[in-house]
């Protein structure tokens, strides 16, 4: 045994606990928080468990192929890391250690709007992985056009549109520890950044850091908006666009009018809307609605690689992985979340097989009871 550090589990699960252990309480806290009293959190898991895989057997899986195209690209496996801010409250090495291990097994990284390291330098710790944006869709019009501006010209190719947080939920962990990191200026790297942000302050953020925080608070993410103004983002992005946070099949249709390219059905891990519907539910009936039409992303309680063999059967193309890289992060750095992209894969790999399938293609509700 060498170094301090033992082993990260083989067990995904356990990274939670494993965290609380080693790392503040605050950090923790807001990464494994949700909204409200955690009921939907608690039906984001108790949706996948309702549903049981049902093997089958004799059928020469003795080779798997896991690729999967999106988007038009050739990715390696059904995966991609979901967008979470503000990562530097998990490992001062924060987004360009968990890009670089997205990056080395060829998984998709999304960076987050309110990420602690601005988009650039995230760009450049992934060599040519592959990278999406995801978008706080801010009150600025100005703030939003650079955004998508400086995403291109770093080699974003996807564009993630998060809707289900024009407003941060009430998210009790948070505010009875006063822990918000933004508070603190973490997670306003890219706007700090900004020459359209910087633009809209009375100061620069040096002289009054206060006031830059508050700006961002308040302009970060707009309730006002509505369908139509969808067709700003589509005329001012080429590659293609994703809407994340949906659950209602209806909702879904509206992203394909609106000349969308996907959607995530997402209940932002249950950190938004307590008492909605747990994500796995919305998954059949958004896959109907839209699935001949759209790419259909799935996450919001991913923990295991038989949860991910469910999102798939339930209609899903691929699955975001949210909390649980964080964990990886906190706990290890770079070689964490690699150890949580490999584990989880290798686990997905042996259900796919144990089950008797052989690529994720194959996969659909026979595959299930319940
Ligand atoms: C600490 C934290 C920060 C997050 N930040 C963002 C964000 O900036 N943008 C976003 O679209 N989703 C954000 N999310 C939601 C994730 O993208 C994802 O929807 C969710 O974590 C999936 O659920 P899971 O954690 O159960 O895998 C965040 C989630 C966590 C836990
Ligand atoms: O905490 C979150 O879920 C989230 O989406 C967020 C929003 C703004 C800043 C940082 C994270």
């Amino acid at each position: 045994m060498t170094g301090a550090v033992p082993r990260l589990p083989a067990d995904l699960t356990r990274l939670e606990q494993l965290a609380e252990q080693r790392l503040g309480p605050g950090p923790v806290g807001y990464v494994a928080g949700s909204a409200g009293n955690g009921s939907t959190e608690r039906a984001n898991r108790a949706a996948l468990d309702a549903h049981r895989i049902v093997p089958r057997m004799l059928r020469d899986v003795s080779s798997r192929d896991l690729r999967t195209e999106l988007f038009g690209r050739n990715l390696p496996a059904p995966l991609a890391l979901a967008p979470v801010g503000v990562l530097s409250i998990m490992h001062p090495d924060a987004e360009p250690a968990a890009a670089r291990a997205a990056a080395g097994e060829g998984v998709p990284f999304v960076l987050s709007s309110a990420s602690s390291t601005p988009m650039e330098q995230v760009a450049e710790a992934m060599g040519d992985g592959e990278r999406w944006f995801q978008l706080y869709w801010a009150k600025d019009r100005e703030v939003t056009r650079s955004f998508l501006t400086r995403a291109k010209a770093s080699g974003f190719t996807a564009l993630f549109v998060t809707l289900d947080t024009p407003l941060l939920a009430w998210r009790p962990r948070d505010l009875d520890q006063a822990y918000l990191p933004f508070l603190h200026g973490v997670g306003t790297a890219n706007y700090f950044t900004d020459p359209a942000f910087l633009a809209g302050l009375a100061k620069p953020v040096h002289e009054d850091p206060n006031a830059a925080v508050l700006h961002f608070v308040g302009m970060f993410a707009d309730p006002g908006k509505t369908w139509p103004d969808l067709a700003f983002l589509r005329e001012n992005w080429d590659g293609p666009i994703v809407l994340k946070g949906i659950l209602h099949p209806d909702d879904a249709r509206l992203a394909a009018e609106a000349g969308m390219d996907g959607v995530v059905v997402s209940n932002h891990g249950g950190r938004q809307v307590n008492g909605s519907i747990g994500a796995a539910e919305a998954l059949p009936a958004v896959a109907a609605a839209v699935g001949d039409r759209l790419t259909v992303l799935f996450d919001s309680g991913i923990r295991t690689g038989d949860d991910v063999f469910k999102a798939l059967a339930l209609g899903a193309d691929a699955v975001l992985l949210g909390r649980p890289y964080a964990y990886g992060l906190g706990l290890d750095g770079q070689a964490g979340v690699t150890h949580v992209i490999r584990s989880l894969l290798a686990e997905f790999d042996l259900t796919l097989a144990l089950s008797g399938h052989r690529t994720p293609g194959a996969l659909d509700a026979s595959a299930l009871a319940g």
